[in-house]
């Protein structure tokens, strides 16, 4: 069966296989800042500039590890409006919008952008891929650093260290004595649950839908696990302190009981009641680490999905609940 592009699913049929099963397309912009002598994109104070947005949980990532290693007066960062267009992609707010969060703004580096599709095309007139964030925008050459999330936060973890205090550089989210372990965790974390709620709201067929669910509940059985098993040792993933599993696991568990059990239909169960692992340790991390919780808005969140993937919801009704969107501490 082949997955046509229509007005009920009017995302490209590139993005489908032949059983209905989303493929995600790889990022097209892929060098990296770097503090080797000669390096073509050097870590300098002021030179580069994240595009985010609030509601992606790719972009995220970036968001947090910008704060966990005190980047916000080295690289600056506007987040794009929450709704996105299935055609047209992003937008920036205009000057007279307010939206809740910082750093929500018009571009500041080009006020006559209208949409994130304008920066794409600026750095490659005869770009082809989708206007995704993050993107990392490098101001000197005015070009695309890089759009690929994966890669940007592990720049961000050491590249920029000859600019930090000695506290923040000794942040370390990627441990050489647990790089295999992050890894393997990261490899299906991303299938089953980071991109694997994404397969079951978007699958278009039955098996599909199945096959990603089942996967994605699988993989969640597994992380409650490790976290019960790392709650002697401490909050994190692995004990006693964050590393890139929390980051990359978080930005998605935040996201599951407000807008992926509705939304994408992951409803076999919610993290709050079904998890409790889990739910400990997403709740220490939103209100005890401020690069998590300063960085989450649920009002982008929320708004966001409901609104821009009309085919999956197309009255672009915003549910109410769950209320609230995340239990307090005791809770
Ligand atoms: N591989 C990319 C994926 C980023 C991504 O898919 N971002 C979504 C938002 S959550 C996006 O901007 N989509 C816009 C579009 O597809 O038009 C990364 O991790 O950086």
């Amino acid at each position: 069966m082949s997955i046509q592009s229509t007005k009920e699913n009017p995302l490209p049929a590139k993005l489908f296989n032949e059983k209905g099963e989303l493929q995600r397309p790889v990022s097209r912009f892929r060098n990296w800042i770097s503090s080797e002598p000669g390096s073509r994109f050097p870590p300098e104070k002021g030179r580069y500039h994240l595009y985010v947005s609030y509601a992606c949980p790719w972009a995220h990532r970036t968001l947090i590890i910008r704060k966990l290693k005190g980047l916000e007066s080295i690289i600056s960062v506007t987040s794009v409006h929450f709704h996105m267009s299935i055609v047209d992609s992003w937008r920036f707010v205009g000057p007279d919008e307010s939206l809740p969060m910082e750093d929500v703004t018009p571009d500041p580096l080009h006020p006559e952008f209208k949409r994130l599709k304008e920066l794409y095309y600026r750095a490659d007139p005869n770009y082809t891929g989708r206007f995704t964030v993050p993107v990392l925008w490098d101001k000197k050459t005015e070009s695309i650093v890089s759009n690929e999330s994966s890669e940007i936060i592990r720049m961000l973890y050491t590249e920029f260290d000859g600019l930090l205090s000695e506290e923040k550089r000794k942040v370390d989210l990627y441990p050489r004595e647990l790089r295999g372990e992050i890894d393997e965790v990261n490899g299906w974390t991303y299938d089953n649950i980071n991109n694997g709620v994404y397969k079951c709201g978007l699958a278009q067929t039955q098996a599909a839908y199945h096959d990603a669910v089942t996967a994605l509940f699988a993989s969640l059985d597994k992380v409650e696990q490790q976290l019960s098993s790392a709650s002697k040792d401490g909050p994190y993933y692995f004990g006693a302190f964050i590393t890139e599993a929390d980051i990359r696991l978080y930005v998605t568990i935040i996201r599951f009981d407000p807008v992926y059990v509705a939304l994408f239909k992951t409803n076999r169960a919610m993290i709050r009641t079904h998890y409790p692992y889990i739910h400990r340790w997403v709740k220490h991390l939103y209100w005890n680490v401020e690069a998590f919780g300063k960085t989450t808005s649920f009002e982008h969140i929320k708004g966001h999905y409901f609104t821009s993937l009309t085919m999956l919801n197309p009255s672009g009704i915003v549910p109410e609940g769950p209320v609230p969107d995340i239990l307090g501490l005791d809770e």
